[in-house]
């Protein structure tokens, strides 16, 4: 039924087509049925008995034809499906905010889309469904022609042999829902093994346990939980198809005794019983599938509310420009943002923060580990969205109008940075390129970066330093007022980190950029114009840089 409104939701003639199938289908395998019983008892057919060939040939053909067009309507709306699915997990997943991202995890993303190709059966299993329940339903009908009483007890075999298949089947369906909970930790695991490759190769230990108490014991979970709903089908399969066989002796045997049908009868009962075995056992046979594809419906659709109920950051629409791009100042008023733990207890909390940052100026972020700085990073470009306050951009309050705008204002490196392969920003990456060649001279990567003109991109085949290098070259192609750096000068050697905070801050400076960088660099603090301190949340310093206050500096709690 589940699958039935999927596809009614994608095709309002879906119900029609259904309807149009089934009936064309009762019609050709009623005649069907009595033609094989006509023939055994050497009767002609009812109708038209000297057109009985061309009868069965037209019938045939008609049911071929409708059964292939109706064949053809659901593969291009199983499709249709497939594609919408994924697409609009994709298309909600990247209006998603990158808080609930965080949340959510990547595995479920992973599984979800894997969870949509096993809707790729549908088709076959639902043309099986219509076919096998029209030729139950009109076999079943010919039954109580022939004699009511063998045709009710032959209904009465069939719910029973339902009502047991439905039972067995929701314990299944646990199952296997288990199983794909599995399949979402695994996935976490081989995503520890795959990105922590390294640190696994260096410890045992950690080799060990992650191998042995982690994916091998979900494998195993999983592989047990899979063999009993395995096990399970197949013991439906069987009593399926034997307690038909019952049926078959019933009709031979005891329906003669027990009521007044003769032989005659109980020639058509037996041909109707063999009949029906092959559309039973395609039934039971798609139960697997019908059960995958329940469950994997329901994966998708609870994924994408809990996307949904996720804050989502409507996307810049290219042609609104509520912002003035020159960037004059930010002001923050008692913004806050707190995080919370499963059972909601608040573990941390920034702020309230009130602060102000004009055009031009390089502020340089510090503070123990854990104060706060990431997380005000993460507010500050737009990452995270505050939970109290107001932001003010260029003395505009940000809504939730313009805050996909407002966060591309800023170009951030942040500590953890990912080097796209693809050149997503379409930049005209060419050597014939003088922009890009004077930020390649300013980064000194002329003889390191090999750029590729046919593909428009750079090589990523970089160390860390190099890495943070080419993603600062990027963030000024941007061409943005506001530049953010968590940590960018950690991992260059002492020669370039000297070369960043004199040469590259200062060329930043006369590019008229407003540069905030996070950084335990203190032999270099003098060379920012405000040096803001964070202590448990909170901006417990915020001091101006000038040749007086360099002292200052030197004396302040590190
Ligand atoms: N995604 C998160 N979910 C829950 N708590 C978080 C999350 N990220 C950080 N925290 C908590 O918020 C606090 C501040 O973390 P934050 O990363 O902002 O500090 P930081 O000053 O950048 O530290 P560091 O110098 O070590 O990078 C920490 O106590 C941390 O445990």
């Amino acid at each position: 039924m589940y699958l039935l409104k999927v596809f009614h939701t994608r095709s309002r003639f879906f119900y029609t087509a259904l309807l149009l199938l089934g009936i064309i289908n009762s019609v050709t395998y009623s005649f069907l049925l009595l033609f094989v019983n006509k023939t055994i008892s050497g009767e002609p057919i009812p109708l038209f008995p000297e057109y009985d060939w061309a009868i069965f040939s037209g019938l045939l053909l008609i049911s071929i034809v409708s059964t292939k067009i109706f064949q053809s309507y659901i593969v291009k709306l199983t499709q249709d499906i497939l594609y919408d699915y994924e697409l609009n997990l994709l298309e909600k997943l990247r209006v998603t905010a990158y808080f609930d991202f965080q949340k959510l995890g990547s595995q479920r993303v992973y599984t979800a889309i894997n969870d949509v190709r096993v809707l790729s059966i549908a088709p076959e299993v639902l043309v099986i469904i219509i076919n096998s329940v029209v030729v139950i339903l009109c076999a079943l009908a010919y039954m109580c022609w022939v004699s009511p009483l063998g045709g009710l007890a032959m209904i009465g075999i069939m719910i029973g042999v339902l009502a047991f298949y439905v039972l067995r089947n929701n314990r299944i369906r646990k199952d296997i829902n288990k199983v794909r909970d599995l399949q979402d930790s695994y996935y976490k695991y081989l995503q520890d093994l795959l990105n922590g490759f390294k640190e696994i190769k260096m410890s045992i230990t950690r080799n060990n346990t992650l191998f042995g108490k982690f994916l091998k014991v979900n494998r195993i979970t999983a592989k047990s939980l899979g063999k009993r709903a395995a096990m399970q089908y197949l013991d439906n399969e069987l009593i399926g198809r034997y307690s038909w066989y019952i049926a078959l002796g019933l009709v031979i045997f005891v329906l003669p005794r027990i009521t007044e049908i003769g032989a005659a009868e109980v020639v058509p009962f037996i041909v109707v019983v063999l009949y029906l075995m092959g559309p039973l056992s395609a039934l039971v046979g798609i139960v697997t599938h019908i059960n995958n594809i329940h469950i994997a419906v329901d994966r998708i659709e609870k994924l994408e509310k809990d996307i949904r109920a996720g804050e989502n950051i409507r996307l810049l629409d290219s042609s609104s420009h509520v912002l003035d791009k020159h960037f004059k100042s930010l002001r923050f008023e008692q913004i806050v943002f707190e995080y919370f733990d499963e059972n909601q207890n608040k573990t941390f909390k920034l702020g309230p923060i009130d602060l102000e940052i004009t055009g031009g100026e390089t502020i340089f972020i510090t503070g123990g580990n854990g104060s706060g700085k990431s997380t005000f990073v993460n507010l500050l470009t737009g990452l995270y969205t505050i939970s109290d306050g107001a932001i003010y951009f260029n003395e505009h309050r940000i809504s939730e109008d313009t805050f996909a705008e407002y966060s591309n204002q800023f170009s951030a490196i942040f500590t953890n940075n990912y080097l796209f392969e693809e050149n997503y920003n379409a930049f005209d990456i060419q050597e014939e390129n003088g922009e890009l060649m004077e930020y390649v001279q300013m980064m000194k990567l002329q003889e390191i970066l090999q750029i590729n003109k046919e593909q428009g991109n750079i090589s990523t085949a970089l160390s860390k330093g190099q890495g943070k290098r080419l993603a600062m070259i990027y963030a000024l192609m941007e061409n943005r007022e506001l530049i953010v750096l968590d940590e960018w000068a950690a991992e260059q050697d002492p020669v370039f980190r000297a070369y960043f905070y004199e040469v590259i801050l200062a060329r930043l400076k006369a590019m008229g950029k407003t540069v905030i960088a996070v950084t335990h660099d203190d032999h270099y603090f003098h060379h920012c114009d405000r040096l803001l301190k964070f202590d448990y949340g909170k901006i417990s310093h915020d001091t101006k840089i000038n040749l007086a206050t360099k002292s200052q500096i030197s004396a302040m709690p590190r």
